[in-house]
């Protein structure tokens, strides 16, 4: 082990960014599981759950207890029992007001806790994503992740928010109501009974379906706002080549096919409560013609009907709830199922030894083969060193693995096969962190945020003074250019740098690695869109930049790179050439034929 290295282990706190408490569970696509799972969210809320079912248990228990009130008030106008009317009725008021409250109590709770929970859940994903490994991110549209960070998180919160509580009091009340009704008259509870085996075989026939059609409608939006996403992208592009009919019809597509689902899911889920209704309406009317058969005999007392006839509505509400709650909750479910499909991808590893910053340091591949895809190899036998301190460069036609060999020098991938090295430090024990720290990117495709240039720049290093920050942009070139903008270094970009143009974005970008003072500095065609002139002023200010420094610079135009140390020729993932650019030209070989492509004509 190198003694520059020391050993890192991951933070061991619950804060987000570091992985979630299920890294290491197997995912499995049940219900039972996903809702236990869920629930292991509810249980750092404990205080508020608790506050939630109290109220929700007091307010289910005076619901059941306020018709008995009614009973006994219509016996006693009745005369079929004694007793004073007024207590009775005082009573009666005292308990609804408390029930009002309690519900008002049960809103405030359960809105808290659906809020936290989707915190919780917001949180964790967002810790995830930023931990992803590159390969995720290159396998999986940005449209989907947004819809299971989005979508799928509101939906759990909107099932939290009014499914529990509704649940929660639905079963006691059901319970509650079936045992006093049982005492009042079985006869008549039976009855009611009847409703409650039809009701759960068609819960469970159309549960089934809303499910099924919840997931489909689910995975259909993701890919929904994929398709956005890519032609809002890209709007340039498909306006360029008057795609627009195109991407309508294929965002038809979609849509269409997401209507379709949507409507089989509502469908499905709204045709259950009336179901429910129906035939909660006629177990009433059962229990309306029966009871009233029983009253003439005798056997129950007026005040009785009357209370069985608002426990019969309290005894179908509940069970209608649960119906579409139970459809809600199936499509909560699907959505956890995938959140939680995110949470459980394996994060970017954080073990490892903590690389400390040296002076000089060399690049070594050995025997390196790496492909995207497995039994297709990219790189093969692939061995170069770069030594401390020099500009090497890559060229080769396109796809020849250019752009691959610095994916791997970054960690954004690991090597199939063979080992890179860093100085005497082979790259996969360090952590990725500490590897970056001290390599600084610039890619063709500058990516700048909505913020002032300063905090652009700044991006880089938040240790870095304004000062610094200058000197950064004067060495690129771009200093005077941000000084005859409005508000100089404060302006603001817009829409990540539209408001300046494509070179002078990249020119941000070189300044923001320059204020990162790497000790490796990797150009990836980072001054393919500023002028020549600019170009060579940049290189002049790079050779002073990167003095006593290693550099890597992939370029298409071959005169950039004329003055690296070594440049390197790939093709097809192997090295078949390397030299200096007199040494490459005079062998005549593969160096030559691009060169000469290239300038042709010109002196060398
Ligand atoms: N994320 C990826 N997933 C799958 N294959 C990839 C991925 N990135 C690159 N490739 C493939 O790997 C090969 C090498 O690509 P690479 O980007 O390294 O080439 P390059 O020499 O940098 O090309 P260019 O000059 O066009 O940038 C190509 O065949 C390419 O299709």
């Amino acid at each position: 082990m190198s003694k520059n290295v020391k050993t890192q282990t991951p933070q061991s706190g619950i804060g987000p960014r570091r992985g979630n408490m299920f890294a290491e569970t197997e995912y499995a696509k049940d219900i039972g599981w996903t809702l236990k799972r869920i629930g292991l969210y509810f249980v750092k809320e404990k205080k508020l759950i608790f506050g939630m079912l109290a109220a929700v248990l007091g307010g289910t228990l005076a619901g059941i207890y306020a018709p008995m009130l009614q009973s006994n008030a219509v016996d006693i106008i009745a005369g079929q029992r004694s007793g004073d009317l007024q207590t009775t009725i005082v009573f009666m008021l005292a308990t609804y007001l408390m029930i009002s409250l309690l519900r008002m109590a049960q809103g405030v709770f359960s809105a808290k806790l659906s809020l936290r929970i989707v915190r919780q859940f917001r949180e964790e994903l967002f810790g995830k994503v930023i931990d992803l490994p590159v390969k995720y991110t290159d396998t999986h549209s940005h449209g989907d992740v947004m819809s299971r960070m989005t979508n799928d998180v509101e939906n759990i919160s909107t099932t939290v928010s009014q499914a529990l509580p509704s649940l929660f009091s639905g079963v006691l009340t059901i319970i509650g109501t079936a045992a006093i009704m049982l005492w009042l008259c079985w006869q008549l509870a039976l009855l009611s009974c009847g409703t409650i085996f039809l009701t759960v075989i068609v819960t469970r026939l159309l549960s089934s379906f809303v499910r099924k059609y919840s997931k489909e409608r689910q995975t259909l939006l993701g890919s929904m706002n994929g398709t956005v996403e890519e032609i809002v992208n890209g709007y340039r592009t498909v306006v360029a080549y008057n795609q627009q009919d195109k991407s309508a019809e294929r965002f038809c597509d979609v849509s269409d096919k997401l209507t379709k689902a949507g409507i089989r899911t509502e469908v499905c889920s709204g045709v259950m409560g009336p179901v429910m209704n129906c035939i909660g309406n006629i177990g009433f009317v059962v229990i309306a013609a029966f009871g009233g058969y029983f009253a003439i005999h005798g056997m129950i007392s007026v005040g009785v009907i009357s209370a069985f006839i608002v426990y019969a509505k309290q005894f179908s509400r509940p069970i209608n709830e649960i119906a579409q709650i139970y459809g809600q909750l199936q499509s909560a479910i699907a959505g956890a199922e995938r959140v939680f499909q995110v949470l459980d991808e394996t994060s970017e590893d954080l073990y490892g030894l903590v690389w400390e910053d040296q002076e000089r340091v060399s690049v070594r591949f050995e025997d390196v083969e790496f492909g995207y895809v497995k039994g297709k190899p990219v790189l093969k036998n692939f061995n170069l060193t770069i030594p401390a301190g020099k500009k090497v460069a890559l060229v080769g036609s396109t796809g020849s693995g250019k752009s691959t060999v610095v994916n791997l020098l970054m960690r954004y991938y690991d090597a199939d096969k063979g080992a890179i090295w860093i100085n005497d430090q082979n790259v996969e024990e360090i952590t990725r962190d500490s590897l970056r720290k001290h390599v600084g990117i610039v890619l063709q495709d500058t990516v700048l945020f909505s913020d002032s240039i300063h905090h652009n720049l700044q991006y880089a290093n938040e240790n870095a003074t304004a000062e610094e920050i200058k000197k950064a942009a004067e060495m690129s070139r771009c200093h005077e250019m941000i000084e005859l903008l409005p508000q100089g270094y404060e302006t603001l970009l817009t829409g990540a740098g539209e408001n300046i143009s494509q070179g002078q974005r990249q020119l941000l970008a070189i300044a923001r690695a320059f204020v990162a003072n790497p000790r490796i500095l990797i150009l990836d065609e980072a001054t393919s869109n500023v002028d020549t002139r600019t170009e060579k002023a940049i290189q002049d200010a790079m050779q002073e930049v990167m003095k006593g420094r290693t550099s890597i610079v992939i370029a298409h135009r071959l005169s950039t790179i004329r003055d690296a140390d070594l440049i390197v020729v790939l093709d097809q993932g192997r090295i078949v050439e390397q030299g200096n650019h007199d040494e490459l030209l005079a062998r005549k070989q593969k160096y030559y034929d691009l060169y000469m492509t290239q300038y042709a004509g010109f002196a060398t």
